[in-house]
């Protein structure tokens, strides 16, 4: 294995990989510098969540490589991958998926809370990062009393409240109305900017690259780029708002 750029924060070379013998990628190249907000966009079923999920060590790549940081990713064992994404990576989805039984505060602060940082440290952090995305009132209360927006704002603070290194959102506006799924968009990406954390957005809107510095675009698990990233020994960036 040839090691990436060391300004790349984030590095794939040719990543294949099927689901059950269904193939979701098919050779994608991609580096991300550090502080970059990086979009992946392409129709339903091009590949952008197996992309995100080789990328955040979630899912082991059949070929190919992902560097973070200058070291491999896809040779780790699982353990130490779940230890990279708990420690370094945050997560947001198009479900929110948070815990009914806690409150948007106790949602938003588990990363930090699974890592044994106090509680009421924990609570503080939360709360700043909750009102920085316009939800510091609904701290107190639970998911069922959310609107859906409100809840994928939660989800995006507690993607963002460790300050991980990258930020991984998958299309995380998708079930939203227009006017929340620019919202939500522009939050997340304006957050992330402010502390320099990495993000990868992945989106079936074409507009998600108004958010982005550059973009990906992803058909039918490979990336459109001029020459196939398979024949490149080390991939260029993806073109800007390709
Ligand atoms: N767990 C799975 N089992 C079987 N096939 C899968 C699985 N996950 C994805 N696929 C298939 O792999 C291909 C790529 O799927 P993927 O979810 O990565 O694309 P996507 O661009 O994120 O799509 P969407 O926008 O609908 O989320 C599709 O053909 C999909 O049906």
């Amino acid at each position: 294995m040839v090691a990436p750029p060391d300004n790349d924060v984030l590095f794939a070379r040719t990543l294949r990989h099927s689901h059950r013998g269904s193939p979701a990628l098919l050779g994608v190249s991609v580096a991300v510098r550090e502080g970059e907000i990086l979009g992946v966009v392409g129709p339903r079923g091009s590949g952008k969540t197996t992309l995100l999920r080789c990328l955040s060590g979630q899912l082991v790549p059949d070929q190919g490589e992902v560097w973070f940081n200058g070291a491999p990713v896809n040779t780790l064992g699982a353990a130490a991958r779940d230890q990279l994404r708990r420690e370094r990576f945050g997560w947001v989805g198009s479900e929110p998926h948070l815990l009914p039984e806690l409150t948007a505060w106790e949602n938003a602060a588990l990363p930090l809370l699974m890592r044994g940082v106090r509680s009421r440290a924990a609570r503080a952090k939360a709360q700043e990062w909750l009102e920085r995305l316009d939800i510091g009132a609904a701290a107190r209360k639970r998911p069922g009393a959310l609107l859906q927006s409100e809840c994928q704002r939660v989800a995006v603070a507690r993607a963002l409240v460790a300050v991980p290194a990258v930020v991984f959102a998958d299309d995380p506006a998708a079930p939203l109305h227009h006017a929340d799924r620019a919202q939500v968009l522009r939050t997340l990406t304006s957050a992330a900017r402010s502390h320099g954390v990495t993000v990868v957005l992945a989106g079936t809107d074409p507009g998600t690259a108004a958010y982005t510095d550059r973009t990906l675009t992803l058909r039918d698990g490979r990336c459109d780029q001029a020459v196939a990233p398979q024949d490149r020994e080390t991939p260029d960036p993806a073109p800007a708002n390709a």
